[in-house]
């Protein structure tokens, strides 16, 4: 990889992407972002469509750039972006399904910790149970955020899944008895490669579906409807 400019995912050069990084996994939720929210922006990604974009926002430089979904894909580009281009900051932007029956659509939530049904932790060959949290300045920066916006918010344990469509969505409910908020595909790694590599992370969710109720938002609703976090995220990134 160090012969590369880039990666073998990411065309930037080093330099190219800020300190700061906003990750939706949807491609086109980064675009939206750059389109409206940023100034003179640069697309310095376009591999595989997972588009990432550097500019300004309020007169400072911040990137934001796809995930993609699931683990092993947020697990690529996150880890890329600490180690290969000396990102600092990851903020997630993400759409999760609800598990608590506090929350309803288009609540927000942070993640305090994570727990999961995936394997990614092994690969630290750990002699017991690790529990990935989110970066607790990066917490109080977002909640104050949210606070001053008047924007209602839960703090608390996300669950990262390797499984969408799940034979066994009733897992759910023993989560449920563990007070886990809600339901996503991606934090686990996120918050493994930032504490591996002595960085921060965050993430943070729309909560987009109902899993046990059978309800959901229609994909566009998912990509336009985020506003809340979007901005929340946008400002608290500006004061990290
Ligand atoms: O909206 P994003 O950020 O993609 O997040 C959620 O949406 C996808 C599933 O629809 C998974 O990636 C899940 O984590
Ligand atoms: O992983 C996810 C993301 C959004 N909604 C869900 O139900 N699950």
């Amino acid at each position: 990889m160090s012969e590369l400019k880039g990666t073998p995912h990411n065309s930037a050069v080093k330099g190219e992407i800020a300190d700061i990084v906003l990750m939706p996994g949807d491609p086109l939720r980064a675009k939206l972002i750059a389109d409206n929210y940023l100034e003179n922006v640069v697309c310095y990604n376009t591999i595989r469509n997972i588009f990432g974009y550097t500019g300004e926002y309020k007169g400072k430089r911040i990137s934001v750039q796809a995930s993609g979904m699931g683990i092993p894909s947020m697990g690529i580009y996150s880890y890329e972006l600490f180690n290969h281009y000396g990102v600092e900051k990851i903020i997630r932007i993400g759409s999760a399904g609800a598990i608590s029956e506090e929350l309803k659509l288009g609540d927000i939530v942070i993640a305090s910790g994570v727990c999961t049904d995936s394997n990614y932790i092994s690969q630290y060959r750990l002699p017991g149970l690790f529990t990935p949290s989110g970066d607790y300045e990066m917490i109080k920066t977002v909640t104050s955020v949210l606070d001053e916006q008047n924007v209602d918010y839960k703090v608390g344990t996300v669950f990262t899944s390797d499984v969408f469509y799940n034979e066994s969505m009733s897992d759910l409910e023993d989560w449920k008895k563990m007070n886990v908020l809600c339901v996503e595909m991606e934090s686990v790694s996120l918050y493994c490669n930032a504490i591996r590599a002595g960085k921060k992370a965050l993430s943070m969710f729309t909560i987009s579906d109902l899993p046990l109720e059978g309800v959901s938002m229609e994909a566009d609703e998912r990509r336009t409807s985020f506003t809340n976090m979007m901005e929340a995220a946008l400002e608290a990134a500006i004061r990290m």
